[in-house]
C-alpha cells in the first residue's frame, strides 16, 4: 500500500504522525511511505531521517494526498484540506466529528473511509489510540491552568500548592478518566486541594484507591458540580461518551459564581467542550479569552504544543494499527479486529458511529453492514 503522511497545517500543530521507526516498520512489510517536506521538523525529525529510514519526500501536501491509498494525520483535516478527498481514500486521524458537520459532510460527499483514531476501542472499553494524547493533555491541563493563574497572564494570582501558612489552590476535575487522572497527579504533585467529579461510582472508588485517599471525589450531578465550581481556583473539563458531542455540564450561572481571575481549562474541546461559557475553540497563539472575568482556555490540540514527546507517544500506539491496515487493506484489517472497526466513522457515504448520526443528524449504517 502507498502510505502518505503530510504536514500538519493546524494553528501550532507541530505534531507528526509517524516517526523514522515508523517509516521503517512499514517499508519492511513491502508499503511506499511518501512524506510532505518538513512534515517531521516540528517534532525533531528532518527529512533526511526520514529518507534514511526509507520514506520518499514530496514537496507539496497535493502530491501526498493524490498518490496515496492511505493518508496518516495527526488532527482532523481542515477546510482546506477537504479538496484533497476522494471516492475510497483511507483517512486515518484524529477526527472527533460529532461537533463537526462541514468536515462530515466533506467525508460523506466524497465517499472517504475516515478511521478516527479516538473511536478505536479494547474490549476493556478504553480507547488506546486516545489515551496516550490524554495523558499528555492531563499533564498539561494543570501547568496550563497554574499558569494562566498568575496574575500577569490574567490570573487571580494564586500558587496551587500555597505556601507554609497559606492554603493551597483548589483544582476541580470533572470527569475522572485518563485526562483527569493525569490532571489530578501533577496537581497534587504540586500540592493543590484536589476533586475529582465523575459519573461513575466504581470509577470514584478506584480513584480513591489509586491516590489514597489524597484526592477529594465526588458524583457527578448538577448540585455538586454548582457547589464545587464555584470555590474552584482552578476547573479542568475532562469529560468523555466517546464519539459523542460532551455533555455542557458546568452551567454559565455556575461560570458567573466563580471568583474573578479563576481559570477553566476545557480539554474536551475537541468533542465540542463541557462549560457552556465556552463558546469558540481557542488557539496556542491565542489560548484564553476572559467571560464573567474567568479566564477561559480551549485548544483543542493542548498535546501539539510538546510535539516532540506527543508524537513518540502517539505513533508508540498508533503504528501497529497503521501496519493492519496496510497489510490487509482497511476492510479485512477491520473485519479482523473489532476494536480498529470501531474507529470507522463514516465509509461509502454512511456514517457508521452511532453517536456521530445521532450528533449530526444522519441516518446510521452499523459498521458490519458494510464490513460484510
Ligand atoms: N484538547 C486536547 O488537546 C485534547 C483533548 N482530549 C479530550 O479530553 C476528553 C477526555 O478524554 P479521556 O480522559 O481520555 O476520556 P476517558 O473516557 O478516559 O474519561 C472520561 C471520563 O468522563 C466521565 N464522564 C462521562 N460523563 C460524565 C458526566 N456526566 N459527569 C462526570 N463525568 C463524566 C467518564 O465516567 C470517564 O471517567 C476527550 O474529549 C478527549 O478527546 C484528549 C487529548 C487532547
Ligand atoms: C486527541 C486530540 O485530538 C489531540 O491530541 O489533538
Amino acid at each position: 500500500m502507498i502510505v502518505g503522511i503530510p504536514k500538519e497545517i493546524k494553528n501550532n500543530e507541530n505534531r507528526v504522525a509517524i516517526t523514522p521507526a515508523g517509516v521503517e516498520a512499514l517499508k519492511t512489510a513491502g508499503h511506499e511511505v511518501y512524506i510532505e517536506t518538513n512534515a517531521g521538523i516540528g517534532s525533531g525529525f528532518t527529512d533526511a531521517d526520514y529518507k534514511q529510514a526509507g520514506a520518499i519526500m514530496l514537496d507539496s501536501a497535493a502530491d501526498v494526498w493524490a498518490k496515496a491509498e492511505m493518508i496518516m494525520k495527526v488532527k482532523e483535516p481542515i477546510a482546506s484540506e477537504y479538496g484533497y478527498f476522494r471516492q475510497g481514500l483511507v483517512l486515518f486521524t484524529y477526527l472527533h466529528l460529532a461537533p463537526e458537520p462541514e468536515l462530515t459532510k466533506a467525508l460523506v460527499d466524497n465517499g472517504v473511509v475516515a478511521i478516527a483514531y479516538e473511536t478505536i476501542q479494547l474490549p476493556d472499553r478504553s480507547l488506546p489510540l486516545l489515551t496516550p494524547m490524554s495523558e499528555v493533555a492531563g499533564r498539561m491541563a494543570v501547568q496550563i491552568g497554574a499558569q494562566f493563574l498568575e496574575k500577569p497572564w490574567g490570573g487571580k494570582g494564586i500558587l496551587l500548592g500555597g505556601v507554609p501558612g497559606v492554603l493551597p489552590g483548589k483544582v476541580v476535575i470533572i470527569g475522572g478518566g485518563v485526562v483527569g487522572t493525569n490532571a489530578a497527579k501533577v496537581a497534587l504533585g504540586m500540592g493543590a486541594d484536589v476533586t475529582i467529579v465523575d459519573l461513575s461510582e466504581a470509577r470514584l472508588r478506584q480513584l480513591d484507591d489509586i491516590f489514597g485517599g489524597r484526592v477529594k471525589t465526588l458524583m457527578s450531578n448538577s448540585y455538586n458540580i454548582e457547589q464545587a465550581v464555584k470555590t474552584a481556583d482552578l476547573l479542568v473539563g475532562a469529560v468523555l461518551i466517546p464519539g459523542a458531542r460532551a455533555p455542557k455540564l458546568v452551567k454559565e450561572y455556575m461560570v458567573e459564581q466563580m471568583s474573578p481571575g479563576s481559570v477553566i481549562v476545557d480539554v474536551a474541546i475537541d468533542q465540542g467542550g463541557s462549560v457552556e461559557t465556552i463558546d469558540r475553540i481557542t488557539t496556542h497563539s491565542e489560548p484564553t479569552y476572559v467571560k464573567h472575568g474567568v479566564v477561559h482556555y480551549a485548544v483543542a490540540n493542548m498535546p501539539g504544543a510538546v510535539a516532540r514527546t506527543s508524537t513518540l507517544a502517539l505513533t508508540n500506539a498508533t503504528l501497529n494499527y497503521a501496519l493492519q491496515l496496510a497489510n490487509k487493506g482497511w476492510k479485512q484489517a477491520c473485519q479482523d479486529n473489532a476494536a480498529l472497526a470501531k474507529g470507522i466513522n463514516v465509509v461509502g457515504g454512511n456514517v457508521t458511529f452511532e453517536a456521530v448520526a445521532t450528533a449530526l443528524g444522519y441516518e446510521f449504517t452499523a459498521v458490519e453492514k458494510v464490513l460484510a
